[in-house]
């Protein structure tokens, strides 16, 4: 089971993330993130780091700049999902939120052929129905989980046995410092499993 760290925002978190082996380094893109950071970051952190980094965006460009993937946290309009399968599918991440809506947004996501999804709660900072991503991932198994994950809970996604989980504010001492800690907390878990 794979860990991706997002919400980084400091080059020493970045290379510290990678020195311990997170498998992934996300980055918020975001401007109304408090762990917002600009597209350019992405570039820096890349050029440091030897593990994938993963830009995060919203209402941004749907363009791979420097990052190796692209995260799309919003829920995308049939043509937009069309608009990316004429590009490399498998760069782009696609958050599918742990609802209803979710549910019917993967089969969109499905007959495009996407390869990457990631559940998370459909508000920030509400915790992830298990519910809701167990049965995404009876039909996604490799799909990604996160929202609301701290070193306290961890072990309840790691239970879902998801592709891999994905964590922000869970380990942070504040928004945009990652506590190395906490960090390290996640990998032990999810590395010493059930
Ligand atoms: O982290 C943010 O501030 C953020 C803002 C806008 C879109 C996505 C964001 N983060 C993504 O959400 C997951 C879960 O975050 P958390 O662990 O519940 O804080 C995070 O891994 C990012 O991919």
């Amino acid at each position: 089971m794979k860990v991706k760290i997002c919400g980084v925002a400091t080059l020493d978190d970045a290379v510290f993330l990678s020195q311990i082996g997170i498998d992934m380094i996300g980055i918020v893109n975001e401007p109304s993130s408090p762990r917002f950071a600009k597209r350019e970051f992405n570039r820096i952190v890349k050029s440091k780091v030897d593990k994938p980094v993963v830009g995060v965006t919203v209402r941004g460009s749907l363009s791979l700049q420097a990052e190796d993937m692209l995260q799309v946290h919003r829920v995308l309009s049939l043509e937009e999902i069309s608009s990316l399968t004429t590009l490399n599918i498998s760069n782009f991440i696609f958050y599918v939120p742990a609802s209803e809506e979710g549910k019917e947004y993967l089969k969109d996501l499905a007959s495009a052929g996407v390869k990457n999804i990631l559940v998370d709660s459909p508000r920030k900072g509400e915790k992830t129905s298990f519910k809701v991503a167990k049965e995404i991932l009876d039909v996604f198994p490799e799909a990604g989980v996160a929202g609301g994950i701290t070193p306290l809970n961890v072990m309840d996604f790691v239970r879902l046995n998801p592709g891999w989980i994905d964590v922000s504010s869970g380990v942070e001492s504040y928004p945009g410092k990652k506590d190395h800690d906490k960090v390290m907390k996640i990998k032990e878990a999810v590395r010493n499993g059930v």
